[in-house]
Formats: C-alpha cells, structure tokens, sequence
C-alpha cells in the first residue's frame, strides 16, 4: 500500500516535472490549464497508469490543449485537456441538451465540461465499431480525456490535412466521404465540425479527429451541421485538387 502511494506520488512527480512546458505561450497554459481540479484528475489517471509523463502541448486550442503524453507501458498517448475558464458552455449545453444519450439539465460549468469529455469519449468509441478511422479513446475523467497518439513511432504528431501537402488526394478524399457515409448511416452520428483542420494525415491515411460536437442523426442540428462538413469538404478538396460537388456527396453519404 505504501509503495503504491509512493509510486503514484513519484509518478505525479514525474508527470509534472517532465511536462516541459516551453516558451511564454506554453508557460500561460501551463497556469490556465493546471488547475488544481485538472491536477488532481491528472494524478489519478497517473496512479490508474494512463499517463505518467506529459511531454509539452502539442496544440492550444480555444477550449482545451492537447499534450503528448507517455503510459506506464512507455507508449504515446494524446492527452486532451478542457479548459473550464475558456469553454463555451452555452454551445456544450445546447449540443448536450439535444443529444438523447444524455440527460443533464444542470449549468454547472464543471459538471457541462466532463458530460462533454464523455461525450467526446462515446462518440469516438461509436465511429471506431463502424470502421472511421479516429483515435482510439482510453479512458475520460473529468475535464480530461486520454487517447491514442496519431503520429510516427518517435512521437511526432501528425500533420493536419490542410496544413500538408497531400500525395494521394483521391485516395484520401474518397476515404474521409466513406467514413462520412458510414458515421452517418451506421453510427447515427454527424461530426459536425468536420473540416482539413480536424482530419490529421498518418502515414498517408485519414485519422478524422475532435469529434466532441458530434450529434446523432436524431437531434434537430444534425442536418444543418451536416451541410456544414460538406461545404468544409467541398472547400478542402478543391485545395486538394479533388473537384466534387455539394450534391455529388450528399448522394454518396445517402446513397446505402
Ligand atoms: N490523438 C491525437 N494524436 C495526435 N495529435 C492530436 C490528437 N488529437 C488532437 N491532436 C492535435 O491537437 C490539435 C487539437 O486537437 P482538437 O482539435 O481535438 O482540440 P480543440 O481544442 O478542439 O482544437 P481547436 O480549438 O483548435 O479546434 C489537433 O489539431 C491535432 O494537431
């Protein structure tokens, strides 16, 4: 028992001292994103072996940072961590309230966070049983979610779709509309934020990605959302060089 508790303390330890927060940018999310509900979060799911070392952000978002972290086992892992000062309740609460999987009526910003990280969670575990390639979600505590890492086994993230440039466009354009397609018919989900800026690139595959917003097919924003990841799509591919049209994909995503 004690050797435990001082293993997980070591393992804080570790995990604190090694986030290796760089520069004045990290330094403020460093201060922001650390609060002593995250750390704490933080120092459970060190004790429970999914992270126990951070290893610097690897993005700063408008609500969250994502880190690139290290398990017990010594692999890669994302580590995605919600801000509460900065997350737009207001959108979380009315994307929860339309959603039938949920039932949360309070506005308590805490309790609207980690419903959101869970969320998140059921919504990548339901496109992974189709098929959609998307990081493999491990565990959500509180405002903290933990998933698989996307990128080379050095741990280099991997590339944007819109920030890289593309050798097999074709491939990769007709790829994101099948798992569209099967999201949509199969998992009963739309992404709803789906753009070249939430789609990474490994190793010339399609990993769709921050699926947090995602509504099922039920709720009354799921059609509006839907034409906006195409017109997103349509815009993207054009860039890729993949000329298709609004229309020509939404006859590919219904056609079953
Ligand atoms: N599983 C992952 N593996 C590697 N990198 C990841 C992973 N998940 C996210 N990232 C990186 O972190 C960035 C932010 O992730 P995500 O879009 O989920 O967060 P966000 O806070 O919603 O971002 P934004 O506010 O910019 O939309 C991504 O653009 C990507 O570069």
């Amino acid at each position: 028992m004690c050797s435990k508790v001082s293993k997980a303390d070591n393992d804080l330890r570790k995990l604190l001292s090694e986030k290796r927060l760089k520069g004045d940018e990290d330094r403020k999310v460093g201060s922001e994103v650390f609060d002593r509900l995250t750390l704490e979060t933080l120092y459970k799911l060190a004790k429970m072996g999914y992270v126990n070392q951070l290893q610097g952000a690897i993005s700063t978002g408008k609500e969250a940072n994502v880190f690139k972290g290290v398990d017990d086992q010594g692999n890669f892992v994302a580590v995605k961590i919600y801000r509460v000062s900065t997350s737009d309740f207001k959108k979380m609460q009315q994307y929860i309230q339309g959603d039938p999987r949920f039932n949360v009526k309070t506005s308590n910003k805490r309790q609207i966070i980690n419903t959101w990280v869970t969320k998140e969670m059921r919504n990548l575990k339901r496109a992974l049983e189709v098929g959609v390639k998307v990081p493999k979600p491990l565990v959500a505590k509180n405002n903290v979610l933990v998933m698989e890492f996307i990128g080379d086994d050095i741990g280099n993230p991997a590339q944007l779709m819109r920030q890289t440039i593309i050798s097999n466009p074709d491939y990769v354009a007709d790829k994101i509309l099948n798992y569209v397609k099967i999201l949509y018919n199969n998992a009963k989900l739309v992404h709803g934020d789906l753009s070249g800026y939430n789609i990474l690139i490994d190793d010339g595959e399609p990993v769709i990605i921050d699926i947090s917003q995602g509504v099922t097919v039920d709720n009354p924003i799921s059609r509006e959302l839907l034409n906006r990841d195409i017109t997103n799509l349509v815009n993207d591919f054009k860039k890729m060089g993949v000329e298709i049209s609004k229309d020509e994909i939404k006859s590919k995503i219904m056609d079953v």
